[in-house]
């Protein structure tokens, strides 16, 4: 899957591109504080996360002209190892007390930017590591979440991302972005797909209905940057509510292509979110293909296959004039 969740900052006009750093940290926190108040929205039962057992996968990147000489001069004078980085990253989240990934990563480039002088900006970005709660049960029949046992997932996860620079009164939050990527989904009726440019090299059918699988990331920046601290919980965007309002669009909306879907969740999503400015979309088509239709005469019943290897997709940027042209 194509994904652009990283936002690189472009070096200025005839500017280098420099920058170093450490990915693939994978990290995790047991008992971690709890996120709670967030402020709940028709789609989505999600109204706060234990964070009994919080995982992430972080990357980091350096920027500094002190680090100029690592290269040129094979001077390591300034240079922060990124095994150091790691370490220091490791570290920060036994000392993070607030309950989001963005939070965390905020924190963590403050702390970074304290210790090392030579670091004039820092971007954070993390992938947290999804785990399920496990329902066993209770004493009276019923069932709860396990407080002590979670499912490993491949499911869809958070992501945050953070781009910290020194300002005058300190470090501040230059971009932000938060996300819910991989989110994997299949409808089984209820989509379409016709009315497409029709010529010579056209072989694809038109479908009036069609099982349509996708995955998607989506992606999505606050007015004010630091909403996405979640320090403010009624202000913090969960992830979990973004994935709920995909699904429920998906469930509801009797889509006429992917690009139309992506467009009735982004609407969605500035809607339930004031305080967002932007919301984007990468999306994937996994859609399988029919190789038997009708079975029985019920035309809801399908024999599918995997796709051949070519995949399609959308990237989709939406802003607040979207909505208001509703
Ligand atoms: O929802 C879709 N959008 C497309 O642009 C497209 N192209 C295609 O071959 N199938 C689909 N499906």
């Amino acid at each position: 899957m194509t994904t652009n969740k990283h936002r690189e900052p472009e070096p200025e006009e005839g500017e280098r591109l420099m920058n170093y750093g450490k990915e693939k940290i994978g990290i995790y926190r047991t008992y971690a504080t709890p996120l709670e108040n967030v402020r709940t929205i028709p789609e989505s039962s999600f109204d706060g996360r234990d964070n009994t057992l919080l995982g992430l996968d972080v990357r980091i990147r350096l920027e500094g002209d002190k680090f100029f000489k690592n290269f040129k001069e094979a001077d390591n004078t300034d240079l922060v190892a990124t095994d150091t980085m790691k370490n220091f990253v490791q570290y920060q989240l036994g000392e993070y007390d607030g309950a989001t990934v963005e939070g965390f990563l905020d924190f963590t480039g403050r702390e970074f930017l304290d210790q090392y002088p030579q670091i004039e900006a820092i971007q954070l970005s993390a992938d947290q590591i999804p785990f399920d709660e496990l329902d066993v049960p209770t004493d009276d029949g019923d069932f709860e979440p396990s407080e002590l046992v979670f499912r490993v997932s491949q499911n869809e996860s958070g992501f945050g991302e953070v781009y910290l620079t020194r300002g005058d009164d300190g470090p501040q939050i230059e971009e932000q972005n938060s996300g819910i990527t991989d989110l994997q989904l299949v409808k089984v009726k209820g989509s379409s797909f016709t009315d497409y440019v029709q010529d010579e090299h056209t072989t694809l059918p038109e479908r009036e209905d069609r099982t349509l699988y996708i995955s998607m990331d989506i992606f999505w920046n606050y007015e004010d940057p630091e909403d996405c601290l979640g320090e403010e919980p009624q202000r913090y965007v969960a992830p979990e509510q973004v994935r709920d309002i995909a699904h429920v669009m998906f469930d509801e909306v009797y889509s006429q292509s992917i690009q139309d879907l992506i467009y009735q969740v982004g609407l969605r999503v500035l809607e339930r979110f004031p305080q967002l400015e932007s919301v984007n979309f990468e999306a994937n088509n996994q859609t399988w293909i029919a190789v038997r239709e009708e079975i029985d005469g019920d035309e809801d019943v399908r024999v599918l296959r995997e796709p051949a290897r070519p995949t399609g997709y959308q990237q989709f940027s939406m802003d607040r004039d979207d909505l208001e042209e509703q």
